[in-house]
């Protein structure tokens, strides 16, 4: 069994947990303090506003948990806001957040609201046909040496990941498409077993 938190500032949270449960081997947990993340394995940035997130982070005292999480080794799983807040800088902003992953991002490159779309994606190692919904999606728009492109939507590259970081550009856990959450899980796991 292993243990992944979900940070539950804002945003599309219990659907994350959900998905995670369904895999049977995996206990979410859904983290509103920073203590929590102490116990953890693996740690899911879901989506929702980026600009509130980072502002709840700093606030309830989250930053320099998260980047001990971060250094630690363990996983962590970014989508949508969750990706913004991992990426190193981000288009028309000062810096970028947690700084986690050497990539530039571009905030709602893919559009408003009302143009949110669905699509099915090639995703490196993980599906040819992942279902993925993107909502005011941002995207990758430029990545260092380290870090592996997994998927691209109309040549954008809309996920990442480097070493234990993982992300994207879409919501995976708005779709009944489990396969990138058993992808993350995967990762949690071996990583896990690495730890020991
Ligand atoms: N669905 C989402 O997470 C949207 C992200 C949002 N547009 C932002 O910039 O933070």
């Amino acid at each position: 069994m292993v243990k992944i938190g979900v940070l539950a500032l804002q945003g599309a949270v219990r659907e994350h947990a959900k998905m995670l449960e369904s895999e049977g081997t995996t206990e979410a947990i859904i983290v509103k303090k920073a203590e929590q993340l102490d116990e953890l394995d693996g740690l899911v940035l879901p989506g929702g506003e980026s600009t509130t997130m980072r502002r709840l982070i700093d606030l309830y005292g989250f930053r320099e948990p998260l980047q001990k999480f971060a250094d630690s080794g363990k996983p962590i799983f970014g989508t949508c806001a969750g990706l913004i807040l991992m990426a190193r800088q981000i288009v028309g902003e000062e810096e970028g957040h947690l700084a986690l992953m050497d990539m530039t991002v571009e905030r709602n490159a893919f559009g408003r609201q009302k143009e949110s779309f669905e699509t099915e994606l090639d995703m490196k190692g993980v599906a040819e046909d992942l279902l993925a919904v993107f909502i005011r999606a941002p995207l990758i728009s430029e990545v260092g040496a380290s870090v592996e492109v997994l998927g691209t939507h109309r040549d954008e590259i809309v996920a990442a990941r480097q070493d234990q970081f993982l992300a994207c550009s879409f919501h995976p856990e708005l779709t009944d498409d489990h396969r990138f959450h058993h992808y993350f899980v995967e990762m949690v796991k071996n990583t896990k077993a690495a730890l020991v």
